[in-house]
C-alpha cells in the first residue's frame, strides 16, 4: 500500500528519546491497536526529534508562546459591506494575558469544546516546528486524551485526485508508519473518534479554497473523495464526528470562511527578545561564540528585529556561525538571504566536491528558474526532471527539503524566503525576463490585485534589493557578468512614479520595506517627500522589523522638514515599538490603542523619562474618533480615570485627558451586536467631551434605556452641533426623555432620526402629551434633511405644524 511520510528537511534522524511520561493506558484495545499506537509513537519520536539543520528538538526548541485570538462579528454601519467575523485586536497587555503554552492548546477555558483549532503564523513563525514538538509530546506520553495522532502535510498531498477514502487519508497519506492490520485499527478508530487528533500542516497550500466546505465526504467506507472533501467532511462532523482537528496555516483572507467556523484560533507570535537570546545561546553551544554572537545580534537593531521571526533568527545564527567574524551583519533582508543562501551552496559544494565542485559549476540559474516557476504557481515543489547533480547539491545545502510520498520522493524549496530570493535572482538576471516583468514584481503596485500576499511582499523586497545592490562585493548571489542596468532603471522610474498618498496601509508598509531594501538615501528622501501628512498603518499587524523600517525611514524627515501624524489604531504594536515611533521628532500626533498608550505613559513614567512622557501625552490624539471595536470605547473611561485619580504626576495629569476634552467628532459604530452593551461606557465619558461637535450614534440599537442615559448627559455637550440617532429602536419613553434633553443643547443644529422616530415625534406632538414639542420642533427646523430617509410627507406635515419649519 502506498504510504506518505515526511522526513526532516535535514534527512537526519536522531535516536528516539525515551518517553518521560506514562503513555495512556489503551485498556481493552485489541492487541493490533496497541501495537500500532506503539509503532506510531516510536516512529514520531524518531522523525520529530530534530529540526532543520539537524538541531535537536529537545535541546534547541524554544517554547514559543501562543496567543488566543477571538473573532468579532462586525455589524456596524458597514455590516452589509463586510459581514465578516474578524480577529479582535488585542492591546499589548491583552496579548500578554491571552498567552498560552503548548499544554493548553486543547484546554477548554470556557464551556465550548475545542474540536477544531487553527494555528496561525506567518512564514517562518514556527508552525511546522511547533507541530513537530506537539507530536513529540504526544509520542512521549503527553496529550493523553488522544490515542491517535495523524499528521498530514498539505504541501505534498495531491489535491486534484478524487481517489481517497478516510482510511486512506489516515493510513496512507499521513506521516504515520505502515499499518499491518489497518482494517482492524480503522474499525477501532471509528469506535472512539473523540480520541483522535488529525493535524493538517501547511493548510494554506490547499490553494483553491473556493467551495472548500461544500460537498463534504459523508461516508467512512471506501467511497472515494478528494482531500478537500475529506477535510470538509471531518470539519463538518460528517465523518469521524468527535475527532479533533488542528490546522496550521499562514493567515490568508481566502481562508476566512473556514477560520470563522473554528472553535479556537491561536496565533504563534514568534520570538520575544528573551527568546532570541535563549535561541542564540542554544544555537552556539560554545560559551565564547555564544557571547560574541549575542552581542552582535543585540547591537544590530535591524537584525534583532528580524530575529523575532524564528526562521530569520536561525538564518542569522547560521550566517554568524559561518561568516568571517570581521564581517558586518547584513543590513537588509536581501543581503541576509543572499549571504545565507550563498553560504549554504558553498558549504554543500565543499562537502561533496564530486557532486558540485564549486558554486560556479552548479547550474544556479536553473535552480532560480525552478524557484520562479514554483512561485508563479504558488508551489514549493521542484520539477522532478531537474539535473540530479543540482538537486543533490541543493538538498545537501538545505535549500531543498525532501519528502517521501506515495509516488516516491518529492523535493520542495525548504522555505519561502529561500525560494523567493532565488525567484528574484531569476527575474533580475535572466535574459528571458524583460524589464516590464521585473517592474511588475518589484515595488508596490497601486491597483494591482495582490494574489500571493506575504509571499509576494517578500519577492518584491528581494527584487528591489537585488536591482539596487551596490557593486557585487563577493557576497552577491548575482552573476557580476550580467548587465542589469536597464532593469534597474525601469524599477527606479517606477519607484519615482509612486504616489504614497494613494496607498492603503498595507501597500504603504510594503513601499517602506522596498525603499528600505534599496539602502538608498535618495529613495528614502523621495518617499518622505511624497508621504501624506497623515500616515496610516491602521489595521496592520506591525512586527518588530516593520517598526524598525518605518522608524529608520522616518528619520529622513528632519532633513526635509516634514512632520506627520500617524494612525496606529488596530496595529497590534507592542509598547516598545509604540515608544520608538512616538518618540520620533517628526511625529507630531499619534493615535493608538488607548490601553497601549496608557501603558506607554506608565512605562515612561516608571523609567523617569520625563521628556518623552510629556511629548507622548501631548502627541496622543483621538481625533477623528471612530469606534468600530469594543476596545475603542472600553479604554476611554480609563483616560478620564487617570485624570480623576491623578495617576500621573500632577503636571501631566491635566493633559492626559486633553485628547478627550478636545475631541470634536465621534462616530460610534459598534452596531447591534455590541452597541447596546458598550453604549453605557460611552455615556460615562460623554461629560468629559466638552468640545464634541459631531456625535454619530446611527444603527446601534441603544433603545429606550440608551436614549434615557444619553438624555442624562446631553447638557454637558455644550458644543454639540450635530447628533445622529437614526436606527436605534427608540420608543415613546426614550423619545420623551430625549426631546427634553435635546432642547437643553442650544448649539445643536442638526440631528438625524429614523423615519419611525420622526413619525413617533409627530404623533406625540399631535396628541399633545408632550408640551415641549415646540422647543423640539424649533431645533428640528434647522434640519437639512441630512438623513434622506425622512419621508417627504412627514416633513411636509411638520411644516404645516410650525411656521418656522415652513420658512425652511
Ligand atoms: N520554537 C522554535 N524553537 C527553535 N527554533 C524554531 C522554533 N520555531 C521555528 N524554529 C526555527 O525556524 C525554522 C522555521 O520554522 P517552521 O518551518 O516551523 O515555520 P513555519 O511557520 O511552519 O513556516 P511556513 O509557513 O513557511 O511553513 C525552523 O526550521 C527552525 O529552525
Amino acid at each position: 500500500m502506498p504510504r506518505t511520510a515526511y522526513l526532516n528537511p535535514s534527512g537526519m534522524t536522531t535516536p528516539a528519546l525515551a518517553a518521560k511520561k506514562t503513555d495512556r493506558p489503551i485498556g481493552n484495545s485489541p492487541e493490533c491497536v496497541k501495537d500500532y499506537i506503539h509503532h506510531i509513537k516510536s516512529y514520531m519520536r524518531d522523525v520529530c526529534c530534530s529540526m532543520r539543520g539537524g538541531m535537536g528538538m529537545e535541546s534547541h526548541y524554544v517554547d514559543a508562546h501562543l496567543v488566543q485570538r477571538k473573532l468579532l462579528i462586525k455589524s456596524g454601519k458597514n455590516a452589509n459591506k463586510c459581514l465578516e467575523k474578524e480577529l479582535v485586536v488585542l492591546s499589548d497587555s491583552e496579548r500578554k494575558k491571552a498567552k498560552l503554552d503548548r499544554s493548553q492548546l486543547f484546554h477548554n477555558s470556557d464551556s465550548k469544546p475545542k474540536q477544531s483549532v487553527a494555528l496561525l503564523g506567518k512564514a517562518g513563525a514556527g508552525k511546522t516546528t511547533f507541530i513537530q514538538r506537539l507530536c513529540l509530546d504526544w509520542a512521549s506520553g503527553s496529550l493523553p486524551q488522544f490515542q491517535f495522532v495523524f499528521l498530514l502535510n498539505c504541501k505534498i498531498l495531491d489535491l486534484t485526485k478524487s481517489t481517497y477514502s478516510l482510511k486512506g487519508l489516515l493510513f496512507d497519506l499521513s506521516m504515520s508508519p505502515r499499518c499491518e492490520d489497518s482494517d482492524s485499527v480503522f474499525k477501532h478508530i471509528l469506535s472512539c473518534p473523540d480520541e483522535v487528533l488529525i493535524i493538517f500542516d501547511s493548510f494554506d497550500h490547499i490553494k483553491d479554497f473556493e467551495g472548500l466546505l461544500q460537498s463534504p465526504a459523508k461516508s467512512h467506507t471506501n467511497t472515494k473523495y478528494t482531500i478537500k472533501q475529506l477535510f470538509s467532511g471531518l470539519f463538518q462532523k460528517e465523518i469521524l464526528s468527535g475527532c479533533t482537528l488542528l490546522i496550521a496555516t499562514r493567515p490568508k483572507d481566502v481562508l476566512n470562511q473556514v477560520l470563522r467556523k473554528m472553535d479556537s484560533l491561536l496565533e504563534l507570535c514568534g520570538f520575544s527578545p528573551e527568546d532570541i537570546e535563549l535561541y542564540t545561546s542554544k544555537y552556539f553551544g560554545d560559551a565564547s561564540l555564544q557571547e560574541n554572537a549575542l552581542k552582535q545580534i543585540k547591537t544590530d537593531r535591524y537584525i534583532f528585529s528580524l530575529c523575532s521571526n524564528p526562521l530569520l533568527c536561525w538564518t542569522t545564527c547560521f550566517l554568524l556561525e559561518h561568516q568571517e567574524s570581521c564581517n558586518d551583519l547584513p543590513s537588509t533582508l536581501t543581503d541576509l538571504y543572499q549571504r545565507a543562501t550563498s553560504k549554504h551552496l558553498q558549504l554543500a559544494s565543499l562537502e561533496n566536491s564530486s557532486l558540485c565542485k564549486n558554486r560556479k559549476q552548479l547550474d544556479i540559474p536553473q535552480l532560480c528558474k525552478m524557484a520562479w516557476e514554483g512561485f508563479k504557481n504558488h508551489d514549493t515543489h521542484v520539477n522532478p526532471g531537474s539535473s540530479t547533480e543540482l538537486l543533490d547539491c541543493a538538498l545537501k545545502s538545505g535549500i531543498l527539503a525532501s519528502y517521501k510520498t506515495s509516488e516516491g520522493q518529492e523535493n520542495h524549496f525548504a522555505d519561502l524566503f529561500t525560494q523567493n530570493l532565488l525567484s528574484a535572482v531569476h527575474l533580475v538576471q535572466s535574459k528571458q525576463v524583460n524589464e516590464k516583468m521585473v517592474v511588475a514584481n518589484s515595488v508596490v503596485h497601486q491597483k494591482k490585485r495582490k494574489v500571493q500576499g506575504e509571499s509576494q511582499d517578500v519577492l518584491q523586497r528581494f527584487v528591489t534589493g537585488l536591482v539596487f545592490q551596490k557593486a557585487p562585493d563577493g557576497v552577491s548571489i548575482l552573476d557580476s557578468s550580467v548587465n542589469i542596468k536597464a532593469k534597474r532603471k525601469a524599477v527606479e522610474t517606477h519607484l519615482e512614479s509612486m504616489k504614497p498618498s494613494d496607498l492603503v496601509p498595507a501597500r504603504l508598509l510594503e513601499l517602506f520595506h522596498c525603499v528600505y531594501e534599496t539602502s538608498s538615501a535618495k529613495f528614502a528622501k523621495l518617499l518622505l517627500k511624497n508621504l501624506p501628512d497623515n500616515l496610516s498603518f491602521y489595521g496592520m499587524q506591525l512586527c518588530p522589523s516593520d517598526v524598525y523600517v518605518i522608524c529608520h525611514l522616518l528619520r529622513y524627515a528632519s532633513t526635509l522638514k516634514r512632520t506627520f501624524s500617524i494612525n496606529l489604531q488596530d496595529a497590534c504594536i507592542p509598547i516598545s515599538g509604540l515608544k520608538e515611533l512616538v518618540g520620533l521628532k517628526c511625529i507630531k500626533a499619534f493615535w493608538a490603542h488607548t490601553a497601549d498608550t496608557i501603558g506607554l505613559w506608565e512605562d515612561l513614567h516608571q523609567s523617569n523619562d520625563e521628556l518623552n512622557l510629556k511629548s507622548a501625552i501631548e502627541k496622543f490624539t483621538l481625533h477623528p474618533f471612530k469606534a468600530t471595536e469594543g476596545y475603542h470605547i472600553e479604554s476611554l473611561p480609563v483616560l478620564v480615570q487617570i485624570h480623576r485619580e491623578k495617576k500621573l504626576p500632577m503636571r501631566y495629569t491635566h493633559r492626559s485627558d486633553q485628547s478627550l476634552r478636545h475631541l470634536q467628532r465621534l462616530e460610534f459604530e459598534l452596531g447591534v451586536q455590541n452597541g447596546p452593551e458598550l453604549f453605557p461606557k460611552l455615556v460615562e465619558v460623554l461629560p468629559s467631551l466638552q468640545s464634541l461637535q459631531h456625535l454619530d450614534l446611527e444603527k446601534n440599537q441603544i433603545g429606550d434605556s440608551g436614549a434615557e442615559k444619553l438624555a442624562g448627559v446631553l447638557h454637558f455637550l455644550e458644543c454639540l452641533k450635530l447628533l445622529n440617532l437614526s436606527q436605534n429602536l427608540i420608543g415613546d419613553a426614550g423619545v420623551e426623555k430625549l426631546a427634553k434633553a435635546l432642547a437643553s443643547v442650544p448649539s445643536l443644529q442638526k440631528y438625524a432620526l429614523s423615519p419611525l422616530l420622526f413619525m413617533h415625534l409627530v404623533s406625540l406632538h399631535n396628541s399633545t402629551i408632550f408640551p415641549d414639542m415646540q422647543v423640539f420642533l424649533f431645533s428640528f427646523s434647522l434640519i437639512r434633511l441630512w438623513n434622506d430617509c425622512i419621508p417627504y410627507g412627514v416633513f411636509e406635515h411638520l411644516r404645516l405644524q410650525d411656521p418656522r419649519i415652513r420658512s425652511l
